[in-house]
């Protein structure tokens, strides 16, 4: 295969066009990049005296333990408390919790833990000493251990220490426990929002887990999608994803039941996102809610006024200049300059709207695009609003100057597709590609069970197609801005959709295959598209050609999704140096990183011989992306 490469570039690359889609389903949230590692810990969102109230609770030593709606509730926030009734003269005796499918002990952190008590009815007589402990379920064994005290108060009051494991543990399945002597005292205490949280990303306060952020931040992402995904809807409207509900102390935050079935804390509110993605050197791509629930609901368009009044607020409250009501908040939570905020998305897929996800436009949702955008344009000119339908179907008003196209489907569709974006008419509109990956080999069920063809972990086969379609991206990135795989992140232990970007348990980070294609896009992004030979949309062998500026290179990305070794020669059109890079990922079709070997595909780099008729070898079911200095 000969490939003819132009010197002049087409179109320069967007800084956009990287980036990653949030939200917090399979644990991505609470249990995964927030870094409060305590389940349940606000008992909220409850129905007090139910099994699940208890979620993650357990007693120790004969307590007896239920969750109540206090009669002096916490706060208004937070109505419901753990009351734990202590038996006469036992030993230890407290609660303990299991965390999020276990709790990583490293000796390395010091943890802060806290939580709040009070003695509803009988005082003890004077202090009592309490222990704060990180113990192996089964074992026992102490890991860290803090006495606080607790003073007679019928007044709620928080206690706050610290633990450092003086070992490791030698698996995950720990867990927090508050014991006191039962010799000291009988009676019932009432505790609520415990805390346990190790040393945050970056230092953030209430920020993200060390390592998911990490692993995040070494994709070098351009931006952040939040809140969602579906998990901005709402099962109802009244469970919607409101931004108001998510800032301020943690006693003020209610939480709410996410859209994938479990409580959201939202411990990690705009106002953490906001700062994390400033941390990250990212941007936001914020959606508001616009009028559609999870469940059918939508709010007709005549009673759209509030709804659109607390979307115009969310934004107030990311840029808004401190005179204002939503910038003064902000500024009083430590962040007077406005956050960048180029993006908003109008709702997150009017549901079945979008793309490749086929349904009878029957279907439709009653989308809202022209009231929110009439409404919120005009106050706000430099943001581009998104519109989360098909594209031009149904046909909008006022015309939307980007969309937000989704698709799941098959490697092989992914490796016939890479023109996608080829033939779209060039009118000014652009589009973020805001959600894609291969979820099956099935193509006629594409969200089914392994056993009929979903994937669990991303495979080899599957990350090299998905790597053609980038390469469309790459190739039509005067009008593709953004994109980013979903979903992102996932539990292993506990989770609602498969394959994610990133797994991870209590303790490990397993980086897929897709996610270290994303990563050698991402960090190889170029600075100009060089058009080149066009490859046969039908074949196996996919290329791209960039130009970074700095330093000056031409950057090759070959995607063999067949299964034999394919030869290309490259007719570059400047000399280049006698060697370049090469960082080359290559697997077996079915080949996955799993917890029990995280790592058995990962990229390997190495020192290639260049020339500038270029010939590369491309191993069977593998991306190689050469970077070759120009001479
Ligand atoms: O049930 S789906 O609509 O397929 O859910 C998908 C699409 C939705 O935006 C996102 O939240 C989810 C998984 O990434």
């Amino acid at each position: 295969t000969i490939v003819a490469v132009n010197g002049t570039a087409s179109h320069p690359i967007p800084k956009t066009l990287w980036g990653l889609m949030y939200e917090d389903i399979s644990h991505s949230g609470d249990g995964g990049l927030y870094g409060e590692r305590l389940q349940n810990r606000a008992f909220q969102q409850v129905a007090p005296g139910t099994t699940q109230a208890l979620n993650s609770w357990s007693a120790i030593g004969g307590a007896l333990i239920e969750v109540v709606a206090d009669t002096i509730p916490l706060s208004s926030a937070l109505p419901n408390s753990l009351q734990v009734l202590i038996p006469e003269g036992a030993g230890e005796v407290g609660v303990e919790n299991s965390g999020y499918y276990g709790i990583e002990v490293n000796p390395a952190w010091t943890y802060n833990a806290s939580f709040f008590y009070r003695f509803p009815s009988i005082l003890p007589s004077g202090s009592i000493a309490a222990n704060i402990s990180l113990v192996g379920a089964e074992s026992r064994t102490t890991f860290a251990a803090s006495s606080v005290t607790l003073n007679p108060t019928a007044d709620w009051t928080q206690v706050t220490t610290s633990l450092t494991p003086n070992s490791s543990a030698s698996d995950i399945n720990n867990t927090f426990t508050v014991t006191l002597d039962g010799a000291a005292f009988s009676g019932v205490v009432n505790f609520g929002l415990f805390s346990l949280f190790p040393p945050a990303w970056m230092g953030q306060e209430n920020g993200m887990r060390e390592d998911i952020a990490q692993a995040l931040f070494e994709l070098k992402p351009s931006f952040f999608r939040f809140p969602g995904g579906n998990n901005l809807e709402g099962e109802s409207i009244a469970t919607r994803w409101q931004w108001n509900a998510t800032i301020g102390p943690l006693v003020n935050r209610p939480g709410r039941v996410g859209d994938w079935g479990y409580v959201n804390t939202d411990g990690l509110g705009i106002y953490e996102y906001l700062i994390w993605i400033e941390l990250m050197g990212m941007q936001p791509i914020m959606a508001v809610w616009s009028g559609y629930a999870l469940g059918g609901a939508s709010v007709p368009e005549a009673d759209l006024a509030p709804y659109i009044e607390q979307a115009r607020q969310q934004i107030e409250f990311v840029v808004g200049n401190t005179s204002t009501p939503g910038g003064a908040l902000r500024a009083s939570l430590g962040h007077s300059k406005p956050f960048i905020l180029n993006y908003v998305e109008i709702g997150n897929e009017a549901r079945f709207t979008c793309d490749f996800i086929s349904a009878a436009p029957s279907t439709y949702r009653s989308y809202r695009w022209a009231s929110f955008v009439d409404a919120l344009q005009n106050e706000y000119p430099s943001i581009r609003f998104i519109a989360t339908t098909r594209y031009n179907n149904p046909v909008l008003a006022p015309k939307p100057k980007s969309y937000d196209l989704h698709v799941y489907q098959t490697p092989t569709w992914f490796r016939q597709n890479g023109g996608y974006y080829d033939s779209v008419t060039r009118d000014g509109t652009t589009f973020f590609e805001g959600e894609y990956a291969t979820t099956s080999t099935n193509s006629s069920n594409l969200y089914g069970i392994p056993e009929q063809g979903r994937l669990i972990y991303p495979t080899v086969q599957a990350s090299v197609s998905e790597a053609v379609f980038m390469m469309g991206f790459e190739r039509n990135s005067d009008i593709v801005f953004a994109a980013s795989y979903a979903p992102l992140l996932g539990h292993v232990t506990e989770h609602q959709w498969t394959p994610n970007l990133l797994s991870f348990d209590s303790e490990q980070v397993i980086k897929s295959t897709s996610y270290w294609v994303q990563q050698m896009f991402s960090a190889n992004k170029g600075d100009w598209y060089l058009p080149s030979t066009l490859a046969n949309t039908a074949g196996t062998l996919f290329w791209s050609v960039v130009k970074q500026d700095t330093p000056l290179a031409f950057i090759l990305k070959i995607s063999n999704a067949g299964t034999a070794t394919a030869s290309l020669v490259f007719e570059l059109p400047s000399a280049v140096a006698s060697s370049g890079t090469l960082i080359q990922l290559q697997g077996s079709a079915t080949d996955s990183n799993t917890p029990d070997n995280p790592n058995l595909i990962v990229p390997v780099t190495s020192t290639i011989a260049a020339k500038q008729n270029l010939t590369f070898t491309a191993p069977a079911l593998s991306l190689s992306v050469i970077t070759v200095p120009l001479a």
